[in-house]
């Protein structure tokens, strides 16, 4: 719990850390897990406002959940600029195939609308948990190497009038 914060502590049902060593970067992962019920939605964001990624989970075989990912989605938009965290959606218990009330296609569909990743996990089997991790890890690398390699504001606005000759003149737009 956050020292001096306001949140209460049945906010979030738990936190984990968990390092994992890859080719070029170490991850260390801090995980909450907070309480996916509504009342508890506007104290949350205390936990999550330093967050660089969010997983939205829903049960595959309770339609309601992925509505509540929806509402959660849009709070999660209301606290963070596009772009400034990653946001994954989840479709859990792939071992209720059986009991399914959402598509693979309806999730994937509102997860590419609006430009969330998406995979299908199942908890209680192991299945895909760990590569929804991943792919949140390689996606949080590729936007440090896209801005890394981005050129930097001032030479971004820079525009050179007199090319070939000295600099004398510029251009800031
Ligand atoms: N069959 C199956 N059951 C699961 C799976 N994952 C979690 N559960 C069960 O679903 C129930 C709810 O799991 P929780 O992890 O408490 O779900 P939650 O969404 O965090 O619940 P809140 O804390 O209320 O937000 C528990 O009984 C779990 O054992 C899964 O992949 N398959």
């Amino acid at each position: 719990m956050t020292s001096g914060s306001s949140c209460q502590p049945w906010a979030v049902s738990s936190f984990f850390t968990y390092t994992h060593n890859l080719e070029s970067a170490t991850v260390k992962f801090e995980i909450w897990d907070t309480a996916g019920q509504e009342k508890y939605q506007s104290v949350c964001h205390l936990y999550y406002r330093n967050a660089h990624a969010a997983l939205l989970v829903y049960d595959i075989a309770k339609k309601e959940t992925l509505k509540k990912a929806k509402l959660w989605l849009e709070e999660l938009e209301k606290k963070f600029l596009p772009d400034e965290i990653v946001i994954a959606l989840v479709g859990n218990k792939t071992d209720l195939a059986a009991e399914r009330e959402v598509t693979t296609e309806e999730g994937a569909e509102f997860a590419r609308t609006n430009g969330l990743l998406f995979m299908e996990t199942s908890a209680k089997s192991n299945h895909q948990v760990n590569d929804i991790f991943m792919a949140i890890v390689q996606e949080l690398l590729r936007r440090e190497k896209e801005k890394a390699s981005a050129p930097s504001p001032h030479e971004r606005s820079t525009i050179d009038l007199k090319e070939g000759t000295p600099k004398r003149r510029c251009c800031w737009l």
